[in-house]
């Protein structure tokens, strides 16, 4: 797969297309103190659940799988999630939930899953992102259409709650690009997008009319210390590797091009406090969520605030510049903030000086000055003591560094 994304990625042209500069400090900028730590939160949400769920997440050994499998093992125990793939577990990696084996073209497998493990919830994530897409657009069709169908399907005959996660490619150069609204024209122009709206709609028609309790958020770029998986947003992951280990970067996409982003801890919190949230509360059934808008030139000096030497340069791959130039610059969230408490907590600096803590650690590449204070552990553990059971106290000590350094 990532083969393919550079191929599609050989700079041939300059694209001439021009967005407005966007402005960094949106609405919703927050202040530079750190982020509450959201164990407290996922610990709220799970001394408060009458059933502990049992869930089945696809695709999970992908950008986003392995850490919400980790927080949702911290929140309901071991045995609570059951990570699946086509692909092998990465050999680095030693700390996952239980994994199988499950193709989801393959409707009686998934089927056997979820009867053999007595699963109530499908996290759906498999799927072909937007570059990729374009790379291989029938195996995209069958990924993201044909997967869908398939685990709505399984959904309504073993009445499982299920979250199919969109995207900002469910948008296209004919939506109001600045502060996109969640009810608004949608006609991408890629097929990941045009999938992505299959997805929604066919969602809310199960919803609508066999009572499937499906649900949909709109991510913007995720960032973490997380490849990813050959999307449009994924020089925002790795600018920071290249920064680390060159000091420089190289990027397919204009200085000047807007995108919404947001740090993967809040990604998390989003789908954990989303799924939580009482069916009666929503008014819809596919939100969007947002952390920050900026270019490449923005985060890039917000990196020279860490690295004052980083160098960015800019080799413009046509095709992801295209999918972008058709992407929202920033989303509206304001209803999933109203309806469910939907709030986001790390700002531009802030995700910068965690993602460097964490890539530090990974690559074993000193920084150059200590970015990034955070609240020390032990702090959290005492105002949980005075709370909760001493178990609790070892259980939280102990999954944490794992869910940062998996
Ligand atoms: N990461 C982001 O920035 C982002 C943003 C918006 C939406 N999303 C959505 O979130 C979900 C997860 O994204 P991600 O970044 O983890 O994606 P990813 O590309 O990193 O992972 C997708 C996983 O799907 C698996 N897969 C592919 N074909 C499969 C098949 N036939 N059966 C089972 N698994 C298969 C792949 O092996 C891969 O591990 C996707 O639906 C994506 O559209 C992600
Ligand atoms: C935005 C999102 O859907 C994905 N990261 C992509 O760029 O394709």
């Amino acid at each position: 797969m990532k083969k393919a994304v550079e191929k599609i990625c050989v700079p041939v042209a300059r694209s001439r297309s021009r967005t407005p500069v966007a402005t960094y400090s949106s609405q919703y900028r927050r202040t530079a103190s750190p982020p509450r730590d959201q164990y407290l939160r996922y610990y709220e949400i799970a001394r408060k659940t009458e059933k502990k769920p049992k869930i089945l997440i696809t695709g999970g050994l992908g950008q986003l799988g392995r850490s919400l499998a980790s927080i949702y093992k911290f929140m309901y125990g071991e045995d609570s999630v059951i990570l699946s793939d086509i692909c092998k577990r990465p050999e680095n990696v030693t700390e996952l939930a239980p994994f199988q084996y499950l193709n989801i073209m393959d409707r009686n497998a998934i089927e056997e899953a979820i009867v053999n493990n007595n699963v109530d919830t499908i996290i759906h994530f498999s799927a072909l992102l937007s570059a990729i897409g374009e790379a291989n657009v029938p195996l995209a069709l069958q990924v993201n259409c044909q997967g869908v169908q398939n685990v709505l399907e399984v959904s309504r005959i073993h009445r499982l709650k299920v979250f199919i996660p969109s995207t900002i490619g469910a948008f296209g150069p004919t939506t109001p690009r600045v502060s996109t609204p969640d009810l608004t024209i949608q006609r991408p122009r890629t097929i990941y997008g045009v999938t992505k709206v299959f997805a929604e709609l066919l969602g809310e028609y199960y919803f609508e009319k066999y009572g499937v309790d499906f649900r949909s958020l709109r991510f913007p770029g995720i960032i973490s210390d997380v490849q990813p998986g050959g999307g449009t947003t994924d020089y925002a992951i790795q600018i920071f590797y290249d920064a680390l280990k060159y000091g420089k970067h190289k990027c397919y996409l204009r200085h000047d091009t807007a995108l919404p982003m947001m740090y993967n801890d809040d990604c998390m919190a989003s789908v954990i406090n989303f799924l939580s949230t009482p069916s009666t509360k929503l008014s819809m059934r596919t939100y969007n969520v947002t952390g920050i808008s900026f270019t490449p030139a923005q985060i890039a000096e917000a990196i020279q605030r860490v690295i004052p030497h980083f160098q960015i340069e800019y080799d413009i791959c046509p095709i992801r510049q295209k999918i972008a130039d058709t992407w929202p610059q920033s989303l509206d969230d304001s209803t999933a903030r109203q309806d469910w408490n939907w709030s986001p907590e790390y700002d531009l600096d802030q995700t910068v000086n965690i993602m460097f803590k964490l890539l530090s650690k990974k690559l074993n590449i000193p920084l150059p000055f200590e970015s990034y204070k955070e609240e020390p552990r032990t702090k959290v553990l005492e105002s949980l003591e005075q709370n909760v059971s001493p178990a609790f106290i070892t259980s939280l000590a102990e999954s944490t560094p794992k869910v940062a350094t998996l």
